[in-house]
């Protein structure tokens, strides 16, 4: 069974990102979270061990999708996390190639959601580039220039460059979302899955259940609207 035959909900599903904690993983699953993303980037102020997130996989398994956030693995370097944590995906949040994303599909077993950067309309063509071997695309802001680790910025690009993104590629929309402008992304972008980190944050790493509950009810409405009239 995938995931979407698991959890076939939603025209736009609602992903809450690094989280580390049982408690906000706990608010994230009653908010109604479609997923919930585990972080293993050292460098990541979210990052969490190995045998941690395999806790908090066990917490949320059957309950919504887990989402293990990896940058730059080796295919047996992933398929060893995935024999620990059991996730549902893999996102793949580096400079990974076509290439090295279809070698870790092929070694865990799992769909594969690949992250990239936007800041120009240029960088739209690399979407063409993953169509088909990615089992999902998240279009997410790129990192500031000194950043010392590529997502979770809390920054948004200008999502008006999607409107020239051809409609066969289906994309999930990340970077600066907050409970404040998800519904105006969704309405602007049409994406096909929203991912937060920083705006349901108190402070770098420290998810707060309250802005939880606000992303995910703001971009619910927002999503079914954009639904009854047709757009979705
Ligand atoms: O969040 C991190 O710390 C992180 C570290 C390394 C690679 C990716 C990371 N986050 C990726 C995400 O999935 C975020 O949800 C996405 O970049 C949006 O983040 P934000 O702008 O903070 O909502």
């Amino acid at each position: 069974m995938t995931h979407d035959d698991a959890f076939p909900i939603k025209n736009c599903p609602i992903k809450i990102c690094g989280l580390s904690t049982p408690e906000t993983l706990e608010a994230a699953l009653a908010a109604g979270a479609d997923m919930i993303g585990l972080n293993f980037h050292p460098k990541s102020p979210r990052y969490v061990t190995p045998q941690r997130a395999a806790e908090l996989a066990a917490q949320a398994r059957g309950r919504t999708g887990i989402v293990a956030l990896v940058v730059d693995y080796a295919p047996e370097q992933a398929a060893e996390l995935a024999r620990i944590v059991r996730p549902d995906w893999m996102q793949l949040h580096g400079k990974e190639t076509p290439e090295q994303v279809a070698a870790i599909r092929a070694a865990t077993g799992l769909p594969v959601m690949k992250a990239l950067g936007v800041a120009t309309t240029a960088d739209l063509d690399q979407v063409a580039l993953y169509h088909g071997i990615a089992d999902r695309i998240l279009l997410d802001a790129k990192p500031p220039k000194d950043a010392t680790y590529p997502g979770g910025h809390g920054r948004p690009f200008d999502w008006g460059l999607l409107a020239g993104l051809d409609p066969a590629f289906r994309f999930m929309l990340s970077g600066g979302l907050d409970p404040a402008n998800v519904a105006d992304a969704i309405r602007i972008a049409q994406p096909a899955g929203v991912d937060v980190s920083s705006g349901v944050e108190s402070a770098p790493g420290v998810k707060d259940a309250g802005k939880i509950a606000e992303f995910v009810s703001a971009a619910r409405a927002a999503a079914e609207e954009l639904k009854k009239a047709g757009q979705a």
